[in-house]
């Protein structure tokens, strides 16, 4: 378990500050997703801001005149009638005002969060699989997608502070007429709140930013303990105690550092207060002298002891706003590095120039692809996982991969697909190198079946239209694919048809077997007219039947295409033009199955254990 301290450290205000130089962007990515409603805002606040001078004004006229008819001998109400009226209608202006200002921050909060979650999930798309798999990587997008609420927040905080600095401003000007001597008072009033802010400003972010990594696997932890998906293994192997303690260890670790920092914080905070309060009431008591003195009117004192406290508490609020916006900006910096993040260079990966002008595919593979002389390493490890492999993958040939667990297969599958550049070697198709490709055209010629595929929970007709998204509406090409893939068995069985949810998230899903999923799985690839097709252990659930039909199938419907099937079952292998057996990363064998047989190497010692195994 964890053994790490896990004491926050301090962010500094010089830190603080730099963090609000990803305000500007931030705000002109609020514009562009509604101009319009963004200056609504901004004029609702600007006019709003200036609504609580004008009431305390407006107050200070009305009970002067008040005073003025008290002692009057004929009283004349005309006046007094009017600045109520006044009053009445700044006072509805600014409900109006406010209520709109809330509206509008709610419309823009919630487009941006649409807008910078499809950026998120279009910037995920186009990172490298070596920067996903990386934790450091992994945890910027953890955090640029959870902060989305954060991120609303942040603008009406900032818009917020723009709107009381407006306030501030329009107050000051009042009492420095006024009385400007309260000006001193109130210096004296904000300057503790100050104070404690400048103590614990980006204390609690920073608490919260060091514990990524355990908030991840709290996170983990949570779902592994209560989900549909783990429930049988967690109920049969008695996890549920051993996972809610760990759960409760790490959280408890958490929650003792965060009540710590909350004690702290209220007990400063409190202390600073009193002082704060103290001065308040230091100038509330020269404001009443200088009324009885009759050196100020009591429309005067109304209108100072208002303006003063208000004016203390927008300022006390602008510094613990500031803190929050510079909290918030922090996590604005993780959004904006996140999306700015570039295919990166891991350590043993050599990532060939992005930059470099992508070459146009071949219009049709005339040679095939070529291994040369590949080796790899993953990011972040030493291990030769594939080491001096060279072959030729022909156009239009059935290659099979065998090996034992852990051979390099899909690694090997994973290099041709450039999701990992080799770190010696090349891979060439028709004699070009495949990272001159690019990549979105280079992956569109492929038709690929992973072993861990992934099991949409959406309609059956989406989970197969994912092999060409773009043909979803296309029901004969979906049909066919079925066919094909004999998923078209599975689909008839289900009351739904092709309409029929998958999975057991949402309502009236309906869960598949494994070999129903993978029937499934094989149609995605006859959904696209692919040059080359992939099918990573693609039968593995399927009964012995109907996985020779599947593969009997698959050669036949794919005729002339070029093909690499990994599978553990001989049974499928022989029927591939070649089989390449892989060891610990490197090729041992190459040849057609009569070839690898006559050899009598692994190959044929693995075929010759199968077989006597099925009799
Ligand atoms: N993302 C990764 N990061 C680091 N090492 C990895 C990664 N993926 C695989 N490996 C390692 O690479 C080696 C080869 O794995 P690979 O998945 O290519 O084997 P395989 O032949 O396909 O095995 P299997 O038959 O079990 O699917 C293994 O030792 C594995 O631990």
């Amino acid at each position: 378990m964890q053994s790490q301290s896990f004491k926050p450290q301090r962010v500094s205000l010089r830190e603080s500050f730099a963090t609000l130089k990803f305000v500007p962007r931030f705000f002109t990515e609020i514009r562009k997703v509604n101009p319009f409603l963004f200056y609504s805002n901004l004029l609702a606040r600007v006019i709003s801001a200036l609504l609580p001078v004008s009431m305390l004004w407006v107050g200070k006229l009305i009970i002067d005149e008040i005073v003025l008819q008290i002692n009057a001998e004929t009283h004349d109400m005309s006046q007094l009638w009017l600045f109520i009226l006044l009053e009445f209608s700044l006072a509805i202006a600014s409900d109006l005002l406010s209520r709109l200002t809330t509206h509008t921050d709610a419309l823009l909060g919630d487009q941006y969060s649409i807008e910078s979650s499809v950026k998120i999930i279009k910037k995920t798309a186009e990172l490298s699989l070596s920067q996903l798999e990386d934790s450091e990587f992994y945890d910027k997008l953890e955090r640029a997608r959870q902060q989305t609420t954060g991120r609303v927040g942040l603008m009406s905080n900032i818009l917020t502070q723009g709107q009381d600095i407006i306030v501030i401003a329009s107050l000051l000007t009042g009492v420095v007429v006024f009385e400007p001597w309260l000006i001193i008072l109130l210096v004296l009033s904000i300057v503790p709140t100050i104070l404690n802010e400048i103590k614990f400003s980006g204390t609690s972010y920073s608490l919260a930013r060091s514990w990524t990594q355990e908030r991840r696997e709290l996170d983990y932890l949570r779902y592994v303990g209560a989900s549909d998906v783990t429930a049988k293994e967690v109920k049969l192997f008695g996890l549920s105690g051993y996972l809610a303690d760990r759960f409760s260890v790490l959280s408890q670790k958490y929650y003792q550092e965060s009540k710590k920092l909350s004690y702290t914080r209220a007990v400063w905070g409190s202390f600073f207060n009193i002082i704060s309060t103290c001065a308040y009431y230091g100038a509330y008591v020269l404001i009443v002298f200088r009324t009885v003195a009759g050196v100020l009117t009591i429309g005067d004192l109304t209108f100072l002891s208002g303006s003063f406290n208000r004016l203390r508490n927008k300022l006390q609020g602008l510094f613990i706003r500031f803190t929050a916006i510079t909290e918030r900006s922090l996590y604005l910096q993780d959004y904006f590095e996140f999306l700015d993040l570039r295919l990166g260079k891991r350590p043993n990966e050599r990532v060939e120039s992005d930059a470099e002008e992508k070459l146009p595919l071949p219009e049709n593979i005339k040679e095939g692809f070529e291994f040369r002389n590949v080796g790899f390493k993953y990011p972040y490890s030493d291990n030769w996982v594939i080491r001096n492999v060279s072959f030729h993958l022909k156009v239009g040939e059935k290659l099979a991969l065998v090996g034992e667990n852990g051979a390099g297969k899909s690694t090997l599958i994973k290099l041709l697909l450039q999701f990992y550049a080799p770190t010696e070697g090349e891979i060439l198709l028709d004699g070009v190198p495949i990272y001159k490709f690019d990549a979105v055209d280079y992956h569109d010629r492929f038709g690929v079946i992973f072993q861990d595929f992934v099991k949409f929970d959406l309609s059956l007709r989406e989970n197969i239209a994912v092999g060409e998204i773009e043909e979803l509406d296309n029901q004969d090409r979906i049909k066919n694919a079925a066919e094909k893939s004999l998923a078209e068995e599975v689909i008839n069985e289900l009351p739904n048809g092709y309409d029929q949810k998958l999975g057991r998230r949402f309502k009236d899903g309906k869960d598949l077997s494994g070999g129903q999923w993978q029937k499934i799985a094989m149609a995605r690839a006859y959904m696209k007219d692919a040059d080359v097709l992939i099918l990573d252990e693609p039968t593995s659930a399927l009964d012995a039947r109907a996985e020779s039909e599947t593969f009997n199938r698959f050669i036949s419907l794919t005729h002339g295409k070029t093909a690499v099937i990994i599978s553990h079952r001989f049974s499928t292998v022989r029927i591939a033009d070649r089989i390449m057996v892989l060891k610990g990363g490197r090729v041992l064998e190459i040849g057609t199955h009569e070839e690898l047989m006559a050899n009598e190497q692994l190959y044929s010692e693995l075929f010759n254990l199968q077989a006597a195994g099925y009799q």
